[in-house]
């Protein structure tokens, strides 16, 4: 059983309770409710248009909803209503680190400065937001040192040790998403928010990522709320899954069961809703025959 089966009964982590987004006419979110759990890898798919982005501006502060709850409860029970938060306080004080579906690095800085960056909250306070504090006190200097430590450590965590003073943009893609992923462990996240990370991965890059997420569940207990298309990846890394089709939850489950699900099935088919009998008949056709083919 894994860790975080183990913990499933535990208070979640994140609670999304009847959220709705209007953007005028358009309804991208529909009454939607779901949880993540403290360490556990929650995907949330869904096809084109479905609003899984826009969740994600939801939860980070990118967008004020027109309706519902985001609590986020931190493993020490503090609590945070996200949807009453400015964006850089749901990074800072939350703990909620986000990557984007277009990659949003600094590519003229070099790839430590990215990590440096990302920590300038921690070395500011230490300053005493004074300019004497950066030039002399103990505490920054304490402060920077931790600051480069870190990003020590996740340059190494992501292979990225030999590229630390090259400019992020000259980085391979795959690399400048391992990037993307450092920057954001380097603000020591509770949730870590990932929009497409698979997304133009080759096939050897995109399980390097599942080598990456597995170790942040496991060696950090960070939470990860993953969007992804690429199936191999959902289904290889997830602990649970939440499906969206037109801003509205249709399934909500382990991999194994949204799989199977044939809602699920007629979504990405893009078939019409008097067609899911049709298809879920044929998922039972075809899993009695995998069943005879075992029993055989
Ligand atoms: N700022 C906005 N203004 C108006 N409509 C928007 C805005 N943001 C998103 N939408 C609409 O909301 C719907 C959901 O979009 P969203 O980007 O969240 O879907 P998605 O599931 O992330 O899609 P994809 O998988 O293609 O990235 C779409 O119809 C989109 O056009």
């Amino acid at each position: 059983m894994s860790a975080s089966l183990q913990t499933r009964t535990a208070a979640p982590l994140l609670q999304v309770d009847h959220l709705t987004m209007r953007f005028g006419g358009l309804v991208a979110i529909n009454d939607l409710s779901f949880e993540a759990r403290a360490g556990d890898i929650t995907a949330l798919i869904g096809p084109n248009g479905a609003g899984k982005t826009t969740v994600f501006n939801c939860i980070t502060g990118f967008y004020k909803p027109t309706e519902g709850m985001i609590t986020l409860t931190h493993p020490d029970g503090s609590s945070y209503l996200l949807e009453r938060l400015p964006d850089f306080r749901i990074n800072w004080r939350a703990k909620v680190a986000r990557t984007f579906q277009n990659i949003r690095l600094f590519q003229g800085m070099t790839v430590l400065e990215n990590l440096l960056v990302a920590q300038h909250n921690p070395l500011m306070i230490a300053s005493g937001m004074t300019f004497l504090g950066v030039l002399g006190t103990k505490g920054y200097r304490e402060s920077s040192r931790k600051s480069i430590e870190k990003a020590e450590y996740w340059l190494e965590k992501t292979g990225l040790v030999e590229r630390a003073d090259d400019a992020a943009g000259d980085l391979p893609y795959g690399a400048q998403r391992r990037l993307e992923i450092a920057r954001a462990m380097c603000t020591d996240p509770v949730l870590l928010c990932l929009d497409e990370p698979a997304a133009g991965l080759n096939p050897r890059e995109s399980l390097e990522l599942n080598t990456l997420l597995r170790s942040i569940r496991k060696d950090h207990g960070t939470a990860i709320l993953l969007i992804e298309h690429d199936m191999s990846v959902v289904m290889e890394i997830s602990d649970h899954v939440v499906v969206l089709d037109y801003g509205t939850k249709i399934a909500d489950g382990t991999p194994e069961e949204v799989r199977n699900d044939p809602r699920v099935i007629a979504a990405y088919l893009g078939v019409e809703d008097e067609e899911v009998e049709e298809v879920e008949a044929e998922v039972e056709v075809v899993a009695e025959q995998v069943e005879a083919e075992h029993k055989a």
